[in-house]
């Protein structure tokens, strides 16, 4: 909370979340009516306090100057070090527009008695979407089937038109889903209006949820034709699929993985692609990224449909994020509980 009737806040430089999107944000949540009570007379003047936002980038040293009698840091992306907290004797509060603040030093955060708070929850519907999305190019060989004709002008309906490598529909089918959290659960949400059998596998979720198959993981695996993943990744869900998992699969299953590259081992994947046992995979994430020049996984570009870790990656997300971390300096400068706040 803030002592004077200003509150100085530096919005780190990002080219996803914009500071300007931030300052707007904060400007809005701060200065919000209903928190100011408004001077009769004219001019009306706020009463409550008033954010002066700072856009700045996110680079060590030009950051440190920037926060210099600041007491709010947003940021996104940038390394919120020892040496940047050490350096800001003013910072009390540092909200990052992410599902966890990894890049904040949390134990220099407590030291330096700075309030660490995230934004969980902004990127579930752009993930969710954009797995059922990878799942249907999957199914349907759509990027396959696109490349020759967009980028050749190849007419190649004939390859895709038969019935050996004509795809599945979605209507009917068994997905099974490995993680039922905020992603998981919209996924499912959107599979059952397709009409798809799914499944779920949660160790944290238990008895029926909205009608629902819950089951263990080998039984899932058994039974479904796609599996998707949507699990956090920890200690105990890295490597969850593995070969032994993979060879639970049906014949001619396809993965989707739009959650972390590590809950899958990708050369078990790239084997059972290469010997036909599945027919395909959709990743957004992999155990390293970038994906090392060494990887088996685009000369399987035929069973497998790859982006660069965009599934979280949508405009609204960049939107929602700054609002949430603007309703979290709200809080902090109404001296209200932080919402997501480690510290
Ligand atoms: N590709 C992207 O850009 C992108 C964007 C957002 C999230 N993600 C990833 O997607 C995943 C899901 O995100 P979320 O926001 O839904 O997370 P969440 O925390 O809401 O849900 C994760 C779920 O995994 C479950 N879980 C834990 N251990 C498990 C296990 N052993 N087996 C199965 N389930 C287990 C938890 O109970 C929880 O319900 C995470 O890995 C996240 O990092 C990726
Ligand atoms: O993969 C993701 O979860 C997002 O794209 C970015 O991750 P973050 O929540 O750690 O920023």
């Amino acid at each position: 909370m803030t002592d004077g009737n200003s509150v100085r806040v530096v919005a780190a430089g990002d080219h996803f979340v914009l500071p300007s999107l931030i300052t707007r944000a904060v400007e809005h949540e701060v200065e919000r009516a209903d928190v100011h009570e408004v001077r009769l007379g004219w001019p009306l003047e706020p009463f409550g306090p008033v954010a002066e936002v700072q856009e700045a980038s996110d680079a060590e040293d030009e950051l440190i100057e920037a926060l210099a009698g600041a007491q709010v840091l947003v940021t996104q992306m940038g390394p919120v070090t020892g040496k940047v907290l050490a350096a800001c004797p003013d910072l009390r509060l540092v909200v990052v527009c992410r599902g966890g603040p990894v890049n904040v030093n949390l134990d220099a955060a407590k030291d330096h008695d700075v309030r660490v708070c995230f934004a969980p929850g902004r990127n579930a519907a752009a993930t969710a979407e954009f797995t059922v999305g990878m799942m249907l190019a999957a199914l349907r060989r759509i990027p396959q089937a696109h490349d020759p004709l967009a980028r050749q002008g190849s007419w190649e309906g004939a390859t895709y038109y038969t019935y050996e490598r004509s795809g599945l529909e979605l209507e009917d089918l068994p997905v099974g889903l490995v993680g039922y959290g905020a992603v998981g659960s919209r996924v499912a949400r959107v599979l059952c209006a397709f009409g798809a059998r799914v499944m779920v596998h949660d160790p944290y979720v238990h008895g029926e949820i909205h009608g629902l198959r819950v089951t263990s993981l080998d039984d899932l695996l058994r039974r479904s034709q796609v599996i998707t993943l949507h699990a956090r990744l920890t200690p105990e869900t890295r490597g969850l699929i593995g070969a032994r998992e993979l060879g639970l699969l049906p014949s001619g299953a396809v993965v989707v993985n739009v959650a972390r590259g590590p809950l899958l081992d990708e050369g078990a994947l790239c084997d059972a692609l290469e010997s036909g046992r599945l027919s395909a995979a959709a990743l957004d994430t992999y155990e390293r990224e970038p994906l090392p020049a060494q990887s088996r996984l685009p000369g399987l570009a035929d069973r497998v449909v790859l982006t660069p870790h965009l599934g979280g990656a949508s405009r609204a997300v960049a939107e929602k994020a700054a609002r949430i971390a603007a309703e979290e300096v709200g809080r902090w400068v109404r001296g209200e509980p932080l919402a997501h706040c480690l510290t």
